[in-house]
């Protein structure tokens, strides 16, 4: 099943291809280069590697005038403005959870393809979705019209789940951060979460969430006392995610509002982010008003 947009079809047929040789080139690339990124974090050698292998990749598609890297300090122009023209820009991150790589567990890929350049809002995306490199490697996708599962094998993207949408019933939770870190208010509803539901934190946002989509319930990475701007960043996670997560028939926040709703200052922002099933989202917004 192919993207009726031209462009963001390449795009991810691009991705998709991608993946396979990320997921192979990991081996041999575990260690850490002795540089930071825009995030002030210590870069592994596979996410400057994966951001080199994407970015090569994604600003050669004609139709895409923007590129934006959670590794890369500023958007490279390479097309037609987005802001002016019909081209997408397009954000990834390269690697997701990539200090799961010191313990082998699983880590992602994901991308968002914006009508608008960048930073932008998330209700800018056209499209969004991410690979989870698990013990198969497999990409979930959302458009306008519908969220794809699919599993990548030799270049091939093959459907596993037409239509997916968030199970009713949930099931799982993960929230991230020190439990002594967490402001009163969301340590109240987090135990009450904790009474309800069963606990899957995998250290990878990608694998979290993909645990809520697959069962239902909720993730979130909150706002800290140390860190009130939470830990994930807005372009590259908090906003392809949000939109994966509200296509499936869920719904994100940052604590108040819709994550596809807050307005950028600057393309490295941070965010607390919150996603999961509707009812699970609303409680979280009452118990934080
Ligand atoms: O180590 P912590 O604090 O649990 O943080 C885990 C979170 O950080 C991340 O690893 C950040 O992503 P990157 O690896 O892309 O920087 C998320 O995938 C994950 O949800
Ligand atoms: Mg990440
Ligand atoms: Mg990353």
């Amino acid at each position: 099943m192919t993207v009726s947009d031209p462009v963001v079809e390449t795009v991810v047929a691009t991705i998709g291809r991608s993946a396979t040789e990320i997921r192979q080139g990991l081996i041999g690339r575990r260690g850490t280069v002795d540089e930071e990124n825009p995030s002030g974090e210590t870069q592994a050698e596979a996410d400057v590697w994966a951001d080199e292998l994407l970015g090569d990749r994604l600003t050669g598609i004609g139709g895409i005038g923007q590129y934006a890297s959670e590794e890369r300090a500023a958007v490279v122009d390479c097309g037609d403005d987005p802001a002016t023209t019909d081209a997408y820009a397009v954000a990834v991150d390269p690697l997701d959870g990539s200090s799961n790589l010191t313990s082998n567990n699983t880590m992602g890929t994901i991308f968002g393809v914006y009508d608008a350049a960048l930073p932008a809002r998330g209700d800018a995306l056209v499209a969004a979705g991410f690979v989870l490199y698990g013990p198969i490697t497999t990409m979930v996708l959302a458009t306008d019209e519908t969220v794809t599962e699919y599993e990548l094998s030799g270049g091939e993207r093959t459907v596993v789940e037409r239509d997916l949408t968030i199970p009713a019933e949930p099931v799982v939770y993960g929230f991230g951060g020190r439990v002594p870190d967490w402001p009163d208010d969301f340590r109240a509803y987090a135990r009450e979460i904790e009474s309800e539901l069963k606990l899957r934190y995998g250290g990878a946002l990608i694998g979290d969430v993909n645990q809520v989509l697959t069962y239902g319930g909720t993730f979130g990475y909150p706002a800290l006392e140390s860190r009130p701007e939470g830990k994930l960043r807005l372009q590259f996670e908090g906003n392809p995610i949000g939109y994966v997560v509200e296509r499936a028939g869920g719904r994100s926040s940052n604590g108040t509002q819709s994550l596809l709703t807050v307005e950028p200052d600057a393309l490295h922002d941070r965010t607390p982010l919150h996603v999961g099933n509707d009812e699970l989202i609303d409680r979280l917004e009452a118990a934080l008003a």
